[in-house]
C-alpha cells in the first residue's frame, strides 16, 4: 500500500528528490540489460510483473522494474528515453502528488510511468485531460510504449456510444476528459438506480450481470487511479461549477421558460440609477420602486397570470444582469444553438457546464436558442467529489506551486516540483502600465511591430475572444499577418500553435487556445532570442498568466515574455469596487505616458481575487458535504436525490 506523503506535514520537494534518487540510480542501473531484450523478452518481462502485481504485490516493490521498462519502451518506440527529471516525476505521482513540471518538460511522457505501474494492477486507470483532442492525441502518441508492455489502451471521446466507452474503460488505461469521466460515473449511477428499482431484468441482476432489460450495463469499473493533467485547471478552476446531468421538465419548469423569455425581451427598457442599481462589486441587480412599477405594468403573456410579483421581479433582474455582464464570445460563445462557457480563468470552452441560479437560462433566453430549465437535476456531482473516489490521485501541471495548499487540503496531494531537464533561461522583460486601454493596446502592437521586424516569432495571450478580434483588427491596420485562436476548433487550432514557433509568425489567442501543443523554434529562430510572448492583461489568477508566459523558453530555449497592464483594466474593477477603480482610471487620463509606479497594485488586485475564489470552492465543499450528510442520513443517494 502507498503511503500518503500528504498525512505529514509539508516537506520541501528537493528533500523528496533526494530521497528517491537512490530508486532513480536503481531503474538506470537496469538499462544496459534491458537494452540487450528482444521486444518479446520485454512483453514477457512486463507480463511477469503484471501477475506479481495481480498476486498481490505491493505495486512500491515493483516500481524500479516497471519504470526501467517503460523507459526502454519509450527509447525503443517513440525514440524517447525518459530524462531523470522525468523519472523522478512519475515516482511522485505513484506516490500521490501533483508535480509541476514546466511546459515542454514533456509530462506527457512522464505520464506513462505512474500509468503503467498502476495499471499492472488491473483495476484500470484513467488519465483525465482538458478536452478530448488532447485524449486522443495522447492516448495515440503514448500507445505504441504500452502495446509493446502488453497492456491496451481506450481513449473515451464526447460523441461515443455506451458500448464503445465499456470497451475504452475495459482497456488497462483509459485516457479521457475529466468532463466525460464524470459524466459515465453518473449515467452509471442513474443506470444502475434504475436497475435497482426493478426497472429490469431481475434474474441478470442477480445472476451479477448488472444491466437493463435492453442490455445497458455500467460502463465504468470501480474508481483505481486517476492521473489528472492541467491538474490545477481540472480540479481547482473547474471545480467551481459542479458537472449536472438534467432532467425531463415538468410544467412549472415549463412557465420558467415563458419568463425567461419574457424577462430577456424586456430588459432593455429597464435604467440603470432609475429603475435598477447595480452593485459593481456584488455584481448584482436590484430594482428600484420605480423598476418595480415598470416591471408591473409591462404587458405579459397570459400563462404568466400565475406567477407571482416577486418571481416576476427576480427574471427582470437576472435578466438585466445577463445583459450587462454577460458578454457573447467573451463569457460564452453561441454554437450549434447551445450556449457554451468560455471557462473565464482559460479562455477554453467548457463545453457541457452550465452557470447556476437561473444565469444559464437567462442567457439562452437573451440569444433567443432553446431554454433549457434550471431544477430538475437528475444527477450531480462536484469535481472534488468525483476525483476524490479514487482510491488513488496524482496529477501534472504546469503551475501548482500557487495552489499547493489547496491541493494539499483539499484532495490530500502534496505539490512537488520538478527541476527542469536544462537550465531555464527564460527572461521577463520590465512590465509596462498604461494610463488607458487605447495607449495599452498601441503599446502592444508596437512591440508586436518591433519583434516581428527581427523576425522573431510573437504569441500575444488576452482574456477574452473579443479583445484577440479587436487586436486583430488592429493588427490587420498595420499590415502585420497573423493568426487568431479563440478555442473554437480545437484541433486546428492546435496545428496553428505549433507553428507559432515559425520566425516571424504572430499569433494571437485567448489565454487556453491551442493548450497542451508543444511550441517548438523554427530554424534560426533562438539565435535571434526565441518566441516572445506578451501577455495583454493580468488574469485573475497569477497561475493563468504563468501558463502562458511558460510557452516560450521550452526545454532550455531562449525567450521573453512581458505583461502589459492598464489603469483602467478590468481586474482593478473586479478586485476593488467600481469607486476605487474609478480613481485608478482617473488617474490614467490624467496624463500620457507610463505609470509603472502603479504595477505592484495589480498584483494585490489578483491576490484579492484569488481569495475571494477559494473562499467561493471552499463554500461550495463545505455546503456539499452538509447535503451529503443530511441526505445519507434520509437514505438518499447525494448524487441522484440532488435538490433544484
Ligand atoms: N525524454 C524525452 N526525450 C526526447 N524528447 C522528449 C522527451 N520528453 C519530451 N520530449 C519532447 O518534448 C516535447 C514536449 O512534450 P509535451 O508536449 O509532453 O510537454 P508538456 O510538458 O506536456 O507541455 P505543456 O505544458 O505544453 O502541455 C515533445 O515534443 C516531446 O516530443
Amino acid at each position: 500500500m502507498v503511503g500518503s506523503l500528504a498525512a505529514t506535514l509539508p516537506i520541501p520537494s528537493s528533500v523528496w528528490i533526494a530521497r528517491w534518487k537512490p530508486l532513480l540510480q536503481k531503474i538506470s542501473a537496469l538499462e544496459p540489460e534491458l537494452q540487450k531484450l528482444s521486444d518479446s523478452d520485454i512483453r514477457k518481462r512486463s507480463l511477469a510483473l503484471r501477475y506479481r502485481a495481480r498476486s498481490g504485490e505491493p505495486l512500491s516493490r515493483l516500481l524500479v522494474e516497471a519504470y526501467a521498462l517503460v523507459r526502454e519502451a519509450g527509447r525503443r518506440k517513440l525514440n524517447m528515453r525518459h530524462f531523470d527529471v522525468q523519472i523522478l516525476g512519475g515516482i511522485a505521482m505513484f506516490h500521490h502528488a501533483i508535480v509541476e513540471m514546466q511546459t515542454g518538460e514533456g509530462k506527457t511522457l512522464t505520464a506513462t510511468l505512474p500509468m503503467y505501474l498502476y495499471a499492472l494492477a488491473g483495476r484500470g486507470c484513467h488519465l483525465a485531460t482538458v478536452n478530448d483532442y488532447l485524449a486522443k492525441r495522447d492516448a495515440e502518441w503514448m500507445g505504441p510504449i504500452y502495446e509493446l508492455l502488453g497492456l491496451t489502451v481506450g481513449v473515451i471521446q464526447t460523441q461515443m456510444s455506451q458500448n464503445e466507452r465499456r470497451k475504452a474503460y475495459a482497456a488497462d488505461v483509459t485516457y479521457g476528459t475529466a468532463k466525460e469521466f464524470g459524466f459515465d460515473f453518473l449515467r452509471d449511477r442513474l443506470l444502475l438506480r434504475r436497475i435497482r428499482e426493478g426497472q429490469t431484468d431481475v434474474i441478470g441482476a442477480m445472476l451479477g450481470d448488472n444491466g437493463t432489460e435492453s442490455g445497458e450495463k455500467p460502463v465504468q469499473r470501480e474508481p483505481f487511479f486517476a492521473l489528472v493533467d492541467e491538474a490545477d485547471s481540472i480540479l481547482i478552476d473547474e471545480a467551481r461549477t459542479p458537472l449536472i446531468i438534467s432532467a425531463l421538465p415538468t410544467e412549472e419548469e415549463k412557465l420558467a421558460v415563458e419568463c425567461y423569455k419574457w424577462a430577456a425581451k424586456v430588459a432593455d427598457q429597464f435604467i440603470e440609477d432609475v429603475d435598477y442599481e447595480y452593485d459593481h462589486e456584488k455584481k448584482t441587480v436590484e430594482l428600484t420602486r420605480e423598476g418595480r412599477r415598470k416591471a408591473r405594468a409591462l404587458p405579459k403573456p397570459e400563462v404568466m397570470a400565475s406567477v407571482g410579483m416577486f418571481h416576476i421581479y427576480e427574471y427582470i433582474e437576472r435578466a438585466i444582469k445577463v445583459a450587462r455582464d454577460f458578454i457573447r464570445d467573451r463569457e460564452y460563445v453561441v454554437k450549434d444553438g447551445e450556449i457554451v462557457i468560455v471557462d473565464e480563468f482559460t479562455g477554453r470552452l467548457a463545453e457541457g457546464r452550465k452557470w447556476r441560479d437561473g444565469i444559464h437560462q437567462a442567457v439562452e433566453a437573451k440569444e433567443g436558442v432553446e431554454v433549457t430549465v434550471a431544477t430538475g437535476q437528475a444527477a450531480r456531482i462536484t469535481i472534488q467529489d468525483f476525483f476524490l473516489r479514487y482510491r488513488h490521485l496524482a496529477g501534472m501541471t504546469g503551475t501548482a506551486r500557487d495552489s499547493a495548499w489547496e491541493l494539499r487540503k483539499i484532495y490530500k496531494c502534496p505539490v512537488i516540483v520538478i527541476p527542469t531537464n536544462r537550465p531555464v533561461i527564460r527572461k521577463r522583460l520590465p512590465d509596462l502600465v498604461f494610463g488607458t486601454q487605447e495607449a495599452k493596446w498601441q503599446a502592444v502592437v508596437d512591440e508586436i511591430c518591433e519583434m516581428h521586424a527581427q523576425g522573431r516569432p510573437v504569441l500575444v495571450g488576452t482574456r477574452s475572444i473579443d479583445k484577440s478580434e479587436y487586436l486583430s483588427r488592429l493588427l490587420t491596420e498595420r499590415g502585420i499577418e497573423h493568426q487568431v485562436l479563440n478555442a473554437h476548433h480545437i484541433e486546428e487550432e492546435a496545428k496553428i500553435v505549433a507553428q507559432a514557433g515559425q520566425k516571424g509568425r504572430v499569433t494571437v489567442s485567448t489565454n487556453m487556445a491551442g493548450r497542451g501543443t508543444d511550441i517548438r523554434l523554427g530554424p534560426g529562430v533562438a539565435e535571434l532570442g526565441g518566441l516572445h510572448v506578451i501577455c495583454t492583461e493580468m488574469h485573475d489568477a497569477a497561475r493563468i498568466d504563468w501558463q502562458l508566459r511558460g510557452r516560450c523558453g521550452r526545454q532550455g530555449d531562449p525567450g521573453t515574455f512581458r505583461q502589459f497592464l492598464a489603469l483602467d483594466d478590468e481586474l482593478l474593477l473586479k478586485a476593488f469596487g467600481a469607486k476605487k477603480a474609478k480613481k485608478y482610471a482617473e488617474i490614467g487620463k490624467s496624463r500620457p505616458g507610463l505609470f509603472n509606479e502603479y504595477a505592484p497594485i495589480f498584483r494585490k488586485a489578483q491576490k484579492i481575487i484569488e481569495r475571494r475564489h477559494f473562499r467561493e470552492r471552499r463554500a461550495l465543499m463545505h455546503f456539499e458535504r452538509e447535503r451529503k450528510k443530511m441526505q445519507r442520513q434520509m437514505g438518499q443517494d447525494p448524487y441522484l436525490d440532488t435538490p433544484g
